[in-house]
């Protein structure tokens, strides 16, 4: 009879240790495969890049979410992602009585999602309408999930039926690429998004706000402009799609006011910058800020010697909505009297943002106005308004935000005087 014995040379145990060394090398090798294969990377909003296994990342999510619900509904604020800095808003309690329904029209644009975070800030409910041509999710994607806050992709182009209090009406693409990049369009926007806005609240009986723009002055004879100044339109040149739309947007305006009694509200905007314009957005500051900041060439149409006059987006915010809250309904000027000439303000940039770039002048685009100031005695008088952020503290928080989109994209080639699409993807045009 054979004994199995228990010495490692005989050939039983041989096999024995084979398949065991076998196993072990089989179960690394799908062990190994298996950690390889389910390790992931995701973008996740407001961590950035991780990197893990599916349960790890599923984690994350699950606490990102708990912690969005504790931030958005039981303290009541919400992370801006999007700033240079991670600014943490906090939002106001209103009772009731004195919660509004507020519409705000290219709410994700850049103007938009400032005064979306005033609104929303100040505790009332908001809702966003925007068909995202240059307004861009990312802008409001911080107030996504607030139980006061409603997104809704839709062209004003088209009517909309909603209950709201307030409705200001910033819906039009505002920089001269992007609208000559389809003049037609942009003056259904300007014309039939106004009537459509009209109409709404006429039926709801809401006051209601239009964005207009100094534009309205076409290349002003009369400086500083006035609001009493009529204006010197080229009724049929490239920028009289912007230019007479926000004109006869705001003669609809007052039509609705006098024939229906609907409450108005009237802001000529100026020139205004801040974070969250567009990278591909084309108009000056942007443009100077990007080119700089990369040692790239300032490029100045024409001469250079036409003036701008600048404002920061905060104090256009604080304007609307005094404007949108007083008693005053005349068109207002919304602007920072601080004039520069386009060459000052190439050197200007230059110098916060210590540049090497070279100035380039390039052709002048046509009708480009001659001067712009703006005249705000009506602001300061009617509604108590006047900026307070100077020019300089604005820009550098404007370049302290482009900075950051450079680090973020990589070389961002800025977008010149022709009539453009924006790229929302490819933000570096
Ligand atoms: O803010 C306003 O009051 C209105 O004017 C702006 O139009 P514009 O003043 O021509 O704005 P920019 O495109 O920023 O141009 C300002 C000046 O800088 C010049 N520019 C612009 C961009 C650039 O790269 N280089 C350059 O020299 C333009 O030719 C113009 O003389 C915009 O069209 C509107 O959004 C707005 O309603």
């Amino acid at each position: 009879m054979r004994t199995m014995t228990a010495y490692p040379s005989s050939p039983g145990s041989f096999r024995n240790v084979f398949v065991f060394l076998g196993a072990l090398v089989v179960f690394g090798f799908f062990f190994a495969m298996s950690q390889y294969d389910i390790r992931h990377t995701e973008e996740i909003p407001s961590i950035g890049k991780l990197t893990g296994t599916q349960e790890e990342l599923i984690t994350a999510r699950v606490k990102l979410e708990v912690q969005n619900a504790l931030v958005n509904h039981v303290i009541g604020a919400a992370w801006d992602s999007t700033s240079s800095k991670q600014d943490l808003y906090a939002i106001t309690e209103l009772p009731d009585s004195k919660r509004l329904r507020i519409l705000v029209t290219g709410g994700a644009g850049f103007v938009g999602s400032h005064l979306v975070d005033r609104l929303m800030m100040a505790g009332h409910e908001v809702i966003v309408v925007d068909n995202f041509f240059t307004g861009r999710k990312k802008n409001v994607m911080h107030w996504v999930g607030h139980s006061n806050f409603q997104l809704i992709s839709h062209d004003v182009v088209e009517p909309i039926m909603l209950e709201v209090d307030q409705i200001y009406h910033l819906a039009c693409p505002a920089s001269p690429p992007h609208y000559q990049y389809n003049p037609i369009k942009t003056i259904k926007t300007s014309t039939m998004g106004t009537i459509n806005m009209l109409g709404l609240a006429k039926r709801v009986q809401a006051r209601v706000l239009l964005t207009s723009t100094s534009e309205v002055y076409g290349d002003p004879e009369v400086h500083p402009q006035p609001e009493s100044y009529w204006g010197n339109v080229n009724p049929i040149g490239p920028r009289a799609c912007y230019d007479e739309g926000k004109r006869v947007a705001e003669t609809m305006m007052y039509a609705y006011k006098q024939q229906d009694g609907v409450d108005v509200r009237v802001a000529r905007i100026f020139n205004t910058f801040g974070p969250r314009m567009h990278p591909n957005d084309g108009r000056v500051v942007s443009n100077f800020i990007i080119q700089a900041l990369q040692n790239k060439d300032i490029t100045i149409y024409g001469s250079g010697e036409q003036t701008r006059s600048f404002q920061y987006v905060d104090d256009l915010v604080e304007g609307l909505i005094k404007l949108m809250n007083g008693n005053y309904d005349q068109p207002t000027n919304i602007g920072n009297p601080d004039e520069y000439t386009v060459n000052e303000f190439a050197e200007f940039i230059k110098e916060l943002t210590k540049s090497g770039s070279k100035i380039m002048h390039l052709e002048a685009t046509t009708d480009d106005p001659r001067k712009r100031r703006p005249d705000i005695s009506v602001a300061k008088k009617e509604i108590g308004w006047q900026p307070v952020v100077d020019v300089k503290s604005g820009l550098t928080k404007t370049i302290e935000y482009f900075s950051k989109v450079l680090e973020e994209s990589g070389e961002i080639v800025p977008t010149g005087p022709d009539a453009t699409k924006p790229k929302p993807k490819n933000e570096g045009g």
